[in-house]
């Protein structure tokens, strides 16, 4: 009876952990196959730029080292990122001459392969003094080539190097197997392996994730920290402030400032473009000065931060907000009221104190709320930013990473902080319909975020066409100019009085048609601007 029980018992136990497995390798296939999407549409959209780059030069007509071929050759690698050379040369690999006027002959370590759809060419090279592996793309101009090389560290993005026990990824860039992260062990058959390739270039991503790396991961948070350029870009900011600030200090300046209810919010609308209905708003700071000078945020805000004001500022900037749109918010309360953060927002619990004693006791409910930490600036300790925004969501407040697909985060920071919303940024809204790569990340994130059962928002739409295209491609939620720009509060109020009276106001646009919508609002629109 003893030895069946402890049978019982074992059957039990080994059937929970097989079926835990099972799920856990069905997640890690799903994360895996999107991380690796990821990086393929990442290393596309660099590779893409190049091909652009180097595409221009042809059409300008650049094929020899004459003085204003290499000013081209010049203003090209200052205007495209990933560039570290460009430079005419043989077919053996020898450098005529470069845009920096000379150049270490190319030594070749792969075959050129052909780019899908162009005339070029791609090869791995090895060039410079220290011999750096570089990615090569290639076109014949006349007897010669036009080349521009890219580095392959560029390949390294800051979520492939983020500590993820028992993952291993590998980037084969032009036949030339480069190990983004190394797999310390030899895969076994419960493991999880996916691998992708791109259409266009030759270029592939292959991702393990090892059984214990699953479980580990599953079990506890990881810690994830990185450096940033916040302080080069702050002191540039403080000595510009400093030549036009009226007082001595621009710390003492903000300061006075928030103190003196200087610091406004502007509300922006976010719709539902589905349904053509409001949803609720993102507040944007402003600094109202006395004279009436209204001060945008770029030009405080990077002071806030690293003068560590920034906790003070959105303080007064929620409770501010709070008081001009209790009323009515109070009698709608699927209105949503978002709040951007910073980092350092997230490395204690001080915000949550924060929100709950603002919006607490007060009309506006919790749920109403939402947090947005921006991609662009690095989250310090990601086990403490998860830990903060389980403790808001507890609250009923909504977290969102906006930006997205700017900064370094990438699917770390989907994967790990467990936020409801994702919001799309300006940049790839922008390229809709130009850049291949652009759509291939929004319909990632779609995909992604499906998986994920989080909402998206894109920002900074613009044009019907762009609205179309979102909707189509499962985007339901979007602000921008098309819609309206961010709005001081009286218009704000109007505006939500209006909407939310024709609640059901019907979407105009449907099929192709070029009707504004909804249109109540960019009726509105044409007072504002
Ligand atoms: N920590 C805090 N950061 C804040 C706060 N308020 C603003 N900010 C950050 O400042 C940056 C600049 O903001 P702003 O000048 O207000 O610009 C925002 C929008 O007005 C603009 N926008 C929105 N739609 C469009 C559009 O269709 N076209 C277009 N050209 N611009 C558009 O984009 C900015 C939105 O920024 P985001 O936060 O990324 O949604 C900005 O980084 C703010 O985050 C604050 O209180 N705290």
């Amino acid at each position: 009876m003893l030895f069946a029980a402890l049978c019982c018992a074992g059957l039990i136990a080994f059937g929970i952990e097989a079926g835990t497995d099972v799920i856990l390798r069905e997640r890690g296939a799903a994360q895996a196959a999107l991380q690796a999407k990821d990086i393929l549409v990442r290393a596309e959209a660099r590779l893409h730029r190049s091909a652009a780059a180097l595409a221009d030069l042809v059409a300008g007509g650049v094929k020899t080292c004459r003085q204003g071929d290499i000013e081209a050759m010049r203003r090209a690698v200052y205007a495209t990122t990933p560039l570290k050379e460009v430079a005419l040369v043989d077919a053996q690999g020898a450098v005529l001459c470069s845009h920096h006027g000379f150049g270490s002959d190319h030594r070749g370590m792969t075959a050129e392969q052909a780019i899908a759809g162009t005339s070029l060419t791609m090869s791995m090279v090895r060039f410079g003094d220290g011999q750096e592996p570089a990615l090569r793309l290639r076109v014949a101009v006349g007897q010669h080539y036009l080349t521009v090389l890219v580095p392959a560290e560029v390949f390294e993005t800051d979520d492939v190097a983020a500590p993820a026990q028992g993952l291993g990824i590998r980037l084969m860039l032009a036949g030339v197997p480069t190990v983004l992260r190394p797999l310390g062990e030899p895969v076994d058959s419960d493991d999880v392996q996916v691998a992708t390739g791109s259409g266009q270039f030759p270029v592939s991503v292959e991702i393990v994730r090892t059984i214990e790396g699953l479980r580990a991961n599953a079990a506890g948070p990881i810690l994830y920290s990185r450096a940033g350029g916040l302080f080069i870009s702050t002191l540039i900011f403080a000595l510009a402030l400093s030549t036009t600030r009226r007082r001595q200090d621009p710390v003492d300046d903000l300061r006075a400032a928030i103190d003196a209810g200087e610091m406004v919010p502007y509300y922006q609308p976010v719709m539902d473009i589905s349904s053509g209905r409001l949803i609720g708003c993102e507040v944007l700071v402003r600094w109202r000065r006395p004279d009436g000078e209204v001060v945008p945020p770029s030009s405080f805000i990077p002071l806030a931060e690293t003068s560590g004001l920034i906790f003070e500022l959105t303080n007064r900037l929620m409770r501010t907000a709070r008081d001009e749109v209790a009323a009515v918010y109070a009698t709608r309360p699927s209105l949503k009221l978002g709040f951007n953060a910073h980092a350092d927002h997230f490395l204690n619990d001080r915000i949550v104190a924060d929100v709950e004693q603002v919006f607490g006791g007060s009309p506006i409910r919790l749920s109403q709320i939402m947090l947005e930490v921006t991609e662009r600036a690095p989250l310090a300790d990601l086990n403490e930013a998860r830990r903060t925004i389980a403790a808001l969501q507890a609250l009923g407040v909504k977290v969102a990473i906006d930006d997205v697909g700017t900064g370094h985060g990438g699917l770390n920071y989907l994967l790990k902080l467990g936020v409801d919303t994702i919001k799309i940024d300006k940049m790839f809204i922008d390229a809709i319909g130009t850049e291949r790569y652009s759509n291939a990340i929004i319909e990632t994130l779609v995909e992604l975020s499906r998986t994920m059962k989080i909402d998206v928002i894109a920002e900074g739409v613009e044009t019907f066409d762009q609205v179309e295209y979102l909707r189509s491609h499962g985007v339901h939620m979007a602000q921008g100019h098309v819609f309206a720009p961010a709005l001081p509060g009286g218009a704000f109020l109007d505006l939500c009085e209006a909407m939310c009276r024709d609640a059901a106001v019907p979407v105009a646009t449907h099929g192709h048609s070029r009707e504004p919508m909804p249109r109540y609002i960019s009726a509105r629109n044409r007072q504002f601007s």
